[in-house]
């Protein structure tokens, strides 16, 4: 019943199925540039959807990304997310017309500090979008083919889990078109593998990164050897997390999140907090109490 309903199924389903998909509907149209479905119950799957532009990151998929993953965010019918990209590659970075435009604005001002202005906000914007990854707390399992260049690496490092297929490269090309990556992979990268050094070459050359590497430095957590046993693995890793407590697993995200940019004490005093609600839970009582009695897990309500 759940497997991938687009727009169109949607249309031609039975009533029995529009009652379980509602709430999908209602909210997860209008997408142009991104294809919104839901694959397993509580799974959602979120493409890409550019393939012959080999997925450019235009001001359009930008904005759609952000809003796509907000929505998510609040949506109880949501527990996990995979991130894959349609067509040849998963996508090739910054469209570069846009950019082209973008520069045509700024030549409309002549002073200095009405362009920079102008910059300022666009960053932001283009910068919060790719945050609400990291911001919603359903995780986010980022599932890469082929190529993953530049805005595309800013886009997955703000993922929960990385996985790609024995096709794939990266590449944080930005210093080979003349820019510093502004959109999360010097904050991110660094985090994510652990070696500053590796960072520091990788950044600073532009050269590729091969999938071993890519799993041997941490970028990855698992290769794959074909696009389709990746997506298969990915929506397989996202069901195992949906078929969790979404008490347990939004805050375990939450407090991973936070944990990356504070102290130990302050992560722990986090924690502390949340938990004094969230240990009150009817899903901390459930489930402890199935496990105790070696019950076969319990369903838990949405959130
Ligand atoms: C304000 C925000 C700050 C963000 C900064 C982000 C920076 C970055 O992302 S830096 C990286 C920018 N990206 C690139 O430099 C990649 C450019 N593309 C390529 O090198 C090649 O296309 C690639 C190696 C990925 C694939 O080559 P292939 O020969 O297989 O395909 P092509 O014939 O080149 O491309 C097919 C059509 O896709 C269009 N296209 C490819 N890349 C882009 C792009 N980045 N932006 C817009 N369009 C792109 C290409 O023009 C072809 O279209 P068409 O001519 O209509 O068939």
């Amino acid at each position: 019943m759940f497997s991938s309903i687009t727009l169109r199924q949607l249309k031609n389903s039975p009533i029995s199925t529009l009652k379980h998909t509602r709430n999908f509907a209602s909210t997860m149209e209008g997408f142009k540039e991104l294809n919104v479905t839901m694959p397993k119950p509580f799974v959602y799957k979120v493409e890409l959807n550019r393939p012959k532009k080999l997925n450019a990151l235009n001001r359009a998929i930008w904005f759609e990304i952000g809003k796509c993953f907000d929505i998510l965010a609040t949506k109880d019918d949501c527990r996990s997310i995979v991130l894959t990209g349609a067509g040849k590659i998963f996508s090739a970075g910054i469209d570069l017309p846009d950019m082209i435009a973008l520069g045509g604005k700024l030549a409309e001002h002549e002073d200095v500090a009405r362009k920079c202005k102008i910059l300022e906000q666009t960053l932001k914007d283009y910068q919060d979008h790719f945050t609400a990854l990291e911001r919603c707390p359903k995780p986010v399992i980022a599932a890469v083919h082929s190529a993953c260049i530049g805005g595309a690496l800013d886009l997955i490092l703000a993922a929960d889990i990385r996985m790609c297929s024995s096709d794939a490269w990266f590449q944080v090309k930005e210093a080979e078109i003349g820019m510093a990556a502004d959109m999360g992979t010097l904050q991110r990268l660094p985090r994510a593998i652990g070696n500053q050094s590796l960072v520091n070459e990788l950044c600073l050359t532009s050269r590729k990164i091969e999938p071993t590497e890519a799993k041997d430095c941490g970028l990855v957590s698992k290769v794959f050897d074909t696009r389709d046993s990746l997506v298969a693995g990915a929506l397989e890793m996202a069901e195992q997390i949906a078929s969790k407590s979404p008490v347990a697993v939004q805050l375990t995200k939450r407090t991973l999140v936070h944990a990356r940019n504070n102290s130990t004490q302050t992560g722990l005093d986090f924690i502390r907090y949340w938990n004094m609600a969230m240990l009150q839970s009817e899903d901390f009582i459930n489930a402890a109490m199935a496990q105790a009695t070696k019950s076969p897990p319990p369903a838990f309500a949405k959130l």
